[in-house]
């Protein structure tokens, strides 16, 4: 367990009948991290949060909070508050008393609450709101109120389940950057569960990828992105091609793979690979570059057709069919791009380096 460790789980198992929702999960969060937890459905995310608010308890294992054993704490004696994707709001209290209703559990005098009430709601950026209805608030509001009602007790640990979850697009991609930055300005610790990789991409210094109750790779977004360690954190993290073939050589870090009309394609490896067998190469939309005919020296290349373009700003892409698998590439939009026209040839091209080679994977 680190010094600062707001969160250390070791060995955390949760079954039910024969299933295991939480596979042995071991985690240790330094205080003042934006920590999310990224997976599908069903893989045992809401399980684990519940674990740790103490809405249910492990098989086994253990769960500390900041270096206190809380295995058999109640929930409503650990350091811990939780966001749920309904806010909850009480309907028929003010702004104020909701977010005064926990101090008034903990009996903190009514001096006392008016002045955290007031601090809170200036800290996330709703000064003087007090007497307002939460009917009177837009969605953001609402839920920067829910925010304050739990940041107003000060846990230790806040736990986030989907809370964009139910707001429309425009609001969600606002609030991301907003719950980013009033973490940072409170410092206190989220663990922020979700299944949408850009909201976990976003907003965390550190995300865990969730498959089947176990944690796939622990790592910061950048270094999820760049240096996957499974095939799943390949495909599951930021758009990527995969590209199959059969592993026929490994030269200085780099696989050479037959495809299945004999050409060959390059990247780096990745896991652990024998020759002979059947293998994925990942590479982003963003490192392929198309071309019209001559390859760059070192580059690896593969034969398509055009399927469609799609527009759409500094993120058009061309959706491309090579050998019945579907590659997306970025499409610049300064003019570099050759001409291309639906059902036309086109060849894509890449640096191997940007390439990663994993041994295949079923799904
Ligand atoms: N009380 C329960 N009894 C039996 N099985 C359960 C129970 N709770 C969860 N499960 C199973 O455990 C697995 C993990 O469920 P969990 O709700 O933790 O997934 P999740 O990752 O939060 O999914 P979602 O994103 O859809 O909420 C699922 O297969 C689910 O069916």
């Amino acid at each position: 367990m680190g010094l600062e460790s707001d969160l250390f789980c070791s060995n955390l198992v949760r079954r039910f009948g024969n299933h295991l929702a939480v596979d042995h999960v071991s985690v240790d969060i330094p205080a003042g991290t934006f920590f999310s937890i990224l997976g599908p459905s069903g893989c045992g995310k809401t399980t684990l949060l519940r674990l740790l608010a103490g809405f249910d308890r492990p098989d086994s294992g253990d769960i500390h909070i900041r270096g206190e054993r809380m295995n058999r704490v109640p929930p409503n004696r650990r350091p811990v508050n939780m966001v749920f994707q309904h806010l909850a709001l009480f309907p028929t209290m003010t702004v104020g008393e909701n977010i005064g209703y926990g101090l008034k559990r903990q009996k903190v005098p009514a001096a006392q609450r008016r002045r955290r009430i007031a601090q809170v709601l200036e800290q996330v950026g709703l000064p003087g709101l007090e007497q307002r209805n939460p009917q009177q608030l837009s969605g953001g509001q609402r839920q920067r109120v829910a925010l304050a009602r739990c940041l107003v007790l000060k846990p230790t640990l806040l736990l986030l389940d989907e809370p964009l979850g139910a707001l429309d697009l425009k609001l969600r991609e606002q609030m991301k950057v907003e719950l980013k930055h009033l973490q940072k300005a409170f410092g206190t610790t989220f663990v922020y569960i979700t299944h949408d990789q850009s909201e976990a991409m976003m907003m965390s210094d550190r995300v865990a990828v969730m498959r089947n109750g176990r944690f796939d790779q622990v790592a910061p977004p950048e270094e999820l992105y760049r240096e996957p360690a499974t095939p799943f954190v390949a495909g599951f993290v930021g758009d990527n091609n995969r590209i199959s073939g059969d592993l026929v050589a490994i030269r200085d870090g780099l696989a050479d793979i037959r495809r299945p009309d004999g050409s060959t394609v390059q990247g780096r490896v990745a896991g652990e690979l024998e020759l002979g067998q059947p293998v994925s190469l990942f590479v982003r939309p963003e490192a392929l570059v198309l071309t019209g005919e001559a390859l760059q020296t070192g580059f690896s290349g593969a034969q398509a057709r055009v399927k469609t373009t799609l527009f759409d700003g500094a993120n058009s892409r061309v959706e491309a069919d090579s050998l019945g698998e579907t590659i997306y590439a970025r499409l610049p939009q300064d003019g570099s791009a050759p001409r291309m026209h639906e059902d036309g040839p086109i060849r894509l091209a890449w640096d191997p380096q940007l390439a990663r080679v994993f041994a295949a994977e079923e799904g």
